[in-house]
């Protein structure tokens, strides 16, 4: 436990401990060394003045020796008279033999009550006298000296035969006055010394605190302005200097600490609050800045447009050329994005190909659409990254505040509304937000949930579409195409469903679903005794990202016992980029297993041609919109004789899709088209109506036939009115 007194201390300013502390040792040194001093006085003193008494009690008792034997009272008086002169003698006494009084002298000054012997009587008796002389002999000197006289008793001797006694009582006042004067020089060397040692310990402790206390001042400085860059000068070489390079060698690696925490934390900051990528503002710095800007306008009661940009077909750019050209092609989307808006507006990247801008007191929806107009334009020019150039567009959806709403969120989602109307209007377009979009999009929701219990209840059905060969003009494969049979809004097709259900994680299921039934079909045509008919079934791309592709064909395969080489596996060019290597392997078993292998919508991607010969496929479907275009337009018939030749280089199978026309199969059949699959010989059709077809009539002759001999218009109706 402490006491009171040590806590005190230890709370002592440092400056006034180490004070205490050199006064304290000064102090008691002085102390100590002045009453040694004074003690040594003293007893030099008393021994000088006991020498004295005993030299003069010597004196008298050599002097009166003789006269005390033959009883001279005179010789004895004259022998002392001249003593008590001498003014600390205060009395004098000879004795006798017998040890009674014989002679006595006193000073002339006023009796001293304490002297034992001057009240004695001359006639006193021996013995009373020797008890007196006993009382004194028995003080000590100390104590008689101290209480104001001192006496000697001395035998005198003759012959060293005792013939009497001499007692000499003197007063003190020499020895107490050198005394005093004693003390006081110790009091004043203590009292100058002590002031020398003030002044001395002033400056020791100076030299002592100074430098901690410039350390201490030079810690809350740093400490109170964060200024890790400070440095202090070390003071000495001692502790204190170790203890100065200690406290920098501290600071730098704090500063050190302090700037990478300072930069780690602005690159959080960066992260936290902007895309990596593009620099652009993320999602959260963005919901900020328009929740600020919408708090702004509602005050000062301004219109501020949000807008939702989304780049058509990115995901194929990726698949094709590479993530790292996606993310060149999207940082030079940043670029010029930020070249269309005001500095007061935002920019920012929410993710993917997904931009949102949001723009200022607009004044009217007409300014709006000027900005979103401009937005669309931008992609008019090709983006050139390195050596090659890219053509990308962008869909637009634009929404106002306050009149299509008023939060953040609320905006955000009629911008995103809009966006997906502009990409259902053909995409490279914008679209202002209307509240009948809305409709729409709660519309997709509910189809949403439609689809989930569809795929459990089973609401589908398959419709085949025959393919051709153009020399036999016998149908060589049918493609499976799948009808949602929904049970209120009647037959869906799969451009109203497929995209849903790859959005909404159901694509896998439904085209198990789409193979199993398949399979299933063709078996039962093959036990029907028809021709061996190949089944073509789709596979989303979506599906492809599941790494179990082979095993679900596999499974299919097993569960109907359909022999591979009647299976044909179409996927979209962006599906066969996507994951090179994985699809590459997959693609290379599944035809090592004798399934078909083709590319549908051949010509609408990013595919280079020179490196198809890369994959595992059998045949390349080119897509209608190159077949419907090619009679009016020289580069689409350019396209699709380069495809035909380049296909037949690479000694792979070409089916032409959306054959309609006569002229389109005349066309087609000249440049060496394999195959065609259209409305020119069917329309999908249900299994029952496309098992017509495989006969062996020449179907292109019978519809080429009818197509010659009738109008144009009716013909079309009499070839399709054979689905
Ligand atoms: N204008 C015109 N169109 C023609 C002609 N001949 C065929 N078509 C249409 O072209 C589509 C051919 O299928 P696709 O290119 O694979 O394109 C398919 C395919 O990509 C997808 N799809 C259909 N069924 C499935 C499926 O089971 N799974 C997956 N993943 N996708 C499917 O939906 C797309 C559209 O299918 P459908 O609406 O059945 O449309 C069919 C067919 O009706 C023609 O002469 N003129």
């Amino acid at each position: 436990m402490r006491r009171p007194g040590e806590k005190f201390i230890r709370n002592l300013p440092l400056q006034r401990k180490l004070m205490l502390i050199i006064m304290s040792c000064c102090t008691a040194t002085l102390f100590v060394s002045s009453l040694f001093y004074v003690t040594r006085e003293a007893k030099v003193l008393y021994r000088d003045q006991q020498e004295y008494l005993v030299s003069l009690a010597d004196m008298i008792a050599k002097n009166s020796a003789s006269a005390l034997v033959f009883n001279d009272l005179k010789s004895v008086q004259d022998t002392i008279r001249p003593l008590t002169a001498k003014s600390n003698i205060l009395a004098i006494y000879i004795l006798n033999q017998e040890g009674r009084l014989f002679a006595r002298y006193h000073a002339a000054e006023a009796e001293h009550a304490a002297l034992p012997l001057e009240y004695l009587p001359d006639w006193a008796s021996a013995d009373d006298v020797a008890r007196a002389v006993q009382q004194v002999t028995g003080e000590a000197y100390t104590s008689s000296f101290l209480s104001g006289y001192a006496t000697v008793v001395q035998p005198i001797r003759l012959e060293r035969e005792q013939v009497g006694t001499v007692v000499i009582q003197a007063n003190a006042k020499g020895f107490l006055h050198s005394l005093r004067w004693t003390i006081l020089v110790a009091l004043g060397f203590m009292a100058v010394t002590f002031l020398v040692f003030c002044l001395f310990s002033a400056r020791l402790q100076l030299m002592i605190s100074a430098p901690l206390l410039g350390l201490l001042a030079a810690m809350k400085e740093i400490s109170a302005g964060k200024n890790f860059a400070l440095r202090v000068a070390k003071p000495c070489d001692d502790e204190i200097g170790m203890l100065y390079d200690g406290f920098n060698d501290m600071l730098h690696e704090i500063e050190e600490r302090d700037q990478i925490l300072r930069q780690r934390q602005a690159h959080l900051q960066q992260l936290a609050h902007y895309d990596p990528l593009t620099r652009l503002p993320n999602r959260t710095l963005f919901y900020d800045r328009l929740g600020q800007a919408l708090f702004h306008a509602e005050r000062s009661h301004e219109a501020v447009a949000v807008i939702f940009i989304d780049l058509d077909h990115f995901k194929d750019i990726n698949d094709t050329l590479g993530h790292r050209t996606g993310d060149l092609l999207l940082i030079e989307v940043a670029g010029r994005l930020g070249t269309v808006v005001r500095s007061c507006d935002t920019v920012a990247r929410l993710g993917g190909d997904e931009f949102t801008i949001f723009c200022q007191n607009v004044a009217t929806p007409e300014n709006a659409a000027l900005v979103a107009q401009k937005l669309v334009t931008l992609f008019a020019t090709p983006f050139r990254l390195g050596a090659s150039e890219i053509r990308v567009t962008a869909s637009v959806g634009v929404t106002l505040y306050p009149h299509d709403g008023k939060s953040v969120d609320e905006l955000l989602m009629n911008a995103d509304i809009a966006m997906y109307h502009a990409k259902g209007c053909g995409k490279n377009v914008y679209s202002l937000f209307d509240k009948k979009m809305n409709e729409h999009a709660s519309e997709r929701v509910t189809l949403l949930a439609d689809l989930r219990q569809a795929i459990e209840h089973g609401e589908f059905v398959l419709h085949y579409q025959p393919k051709v060969d153009l020399l036999t003009g016998k149908v060589t494969s049918v493609e499976a195409l799948v009808r949602w049979m929904h049970p209120r809004l009647g037959m869906l097709a799969p451009d109203k469903f497929i995209r849903l259900a790859e959005e909404g994680g159901m694509i896998a299921e439904l085209t198990e679903w789409v193979m199993r039934t398949a399979c299933l079909q063709a078996r039962a045509w093959q036990e029907a005794n028809l021709a061996p008919v190949r089944v073509a079934v789709n596979l989303s791309p979506f599906h492809f990202q599941r790494q179990d592709v082979k095993q679900s064909v596999c499974a299919v395969l097993g569960a109907t016992g359909l022999d591979p080489t009647l299976l044909e596996i179409e996927i979209t060019e962006s599906a066969l980029m996507q994951n090179d290597e994985y699809t590459c392997r997959v693609l290379s078993e599944l035809r090592d297993m004798g399934i078909i292998i083709s590319v549908d919508d051949f010509g609408t991607g990013y595919s280079s041609l020179s490196y198809l010969h890369r994959f595992p496929i059998n045949t390349l479907k080119i897509d209608r919109t190159f077949i419907l275009n090619m009679m009016k337009s020289s580069e689409d018939q350019a396209i699709v004789t380069a495809i035909i030749a380049m296909a037949k280089s690479l000694k792979m199978q070409i089916v032409a899709e959306g054959v309609e026309s006569v002229d389109q199969l005349e066309t087609l059949k000249d440049q060496g088209c394999h195959e065609i699959q259209g409305f020119l010989v069917s329309r999908p059709v249900n299994a029952e109506r496309v098992a017509r077809f495989f006969t062996d009539e020449d179907h292109l002759q019978l519809h080429t036939a009818a197509a010659e001999t009738l109008e144009g218009g009716v013909a079309r109706q009499l070839v399709r009115g054979a689905e």
